[in-house]
């Protein structure tokens, strides 16, 4: 049996509108109490992270910031794979470049983040990804849906993953992950399962090894009863 649970949090367990999906929510409950282990694994905030696993009533195991940061259980280390002067430094050129277009980027959570630089979706992500070729910015621009960020290379979700499982005990091919972005595309390709809601771009529902009927939470729950049939067999 999959004895780890890797989901991510916006488009995958919430809504459009990013409305947790209550349904969702049950099902990880379900899981957390027969022992399974549930990570979430989102581009967010690790203060935000916390209270959502607070309140969702998992262990408080997070991968945050995209893979930026990681942690074990709330009081375990907070690990910090990413790079923020590096993240830092290439936002100050497509702040430069965008300010030239009369363009103001608005960022999300800069005071509480520790390992990249997220603001709003409020420009073409293609045009800030041919800035940072042209300028030759040692960077990855990934496009959530609900953010953008920018990342220093070989730090992803599914980099974290792997540094986590060993943490937990567990062999990625153990896990399952799920997710709807270009954002979960390593961690659905290094999990053992990897499955895309139908919501998820097409790289994304590539790199999975089933995508779901419904989209956003309906998705993973659908996804949940499928992996775990023995748990939701009532
Ligand atoms: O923070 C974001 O941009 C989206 O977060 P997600 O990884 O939970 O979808
Ligand atoms: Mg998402």
């Amino acid at each position: 049996m999959l004895k780890a649970l890797v989901t991510d949090v916006d488009g995958t367990i919430t809504d459009r509108r990013r409305r947790i999906n209550t349904a969702a929510v049950e099902a990880v409950r379900t899981l957390v109490d027969a022992g399974i282990e549930v990570v979430l694994a989102s581009g967010n905030t690790v203060c935000f992270m916390d209270g959502l696993c607070k309140m969702v009533g998992t262990d408080g195991t997070i991968i945050g910031e995209n893979g930026g940061v990681y942690r074990r259980g709330f009081s375990g280390t907070l690990r910090i794979p990413g790079d923020q002067k590096t993240c830092l430094a290439a936002f100050e050129v497509l702040n430069d470049y965008f300010a030239g277009k009369g363009v103001e980027l608005e960022l999300f959570g800069a005071q509480y983040r520790f390992a990249d630089v997220a603001f709003a979706r409020t420009i073409d992500p293609e045009e800030a990804r041919a800035v940072i070729r042209d300028r030759h910015l040692p960077v990855r621009l990934l496009d959530t849906g609900f953010a953008i960020h920018i990342q220093a290379p070989g730090v992803s979700k599914g980099t974290a993953l792997v540094e986590l499982a060993r943490e937990m005990g567990l062999s990625p091919s153990e896990m399952m992950a799920v997710g709807d972005s270009e954002n979960d595309i390593e961690m659905l390709e290094v999990a053992g399962i990897g499955v895309a809601v139908r919501n998820a771009p097409e790289q994304a529902r590539t790199a999975a090894d089933w995508v779901t009927g419904g989209a956003y939470g309906d998705g993973f729950v659908e996804a949940i009863k499928k992996y775990y049939p023995d748990l939701f067999s009532r």
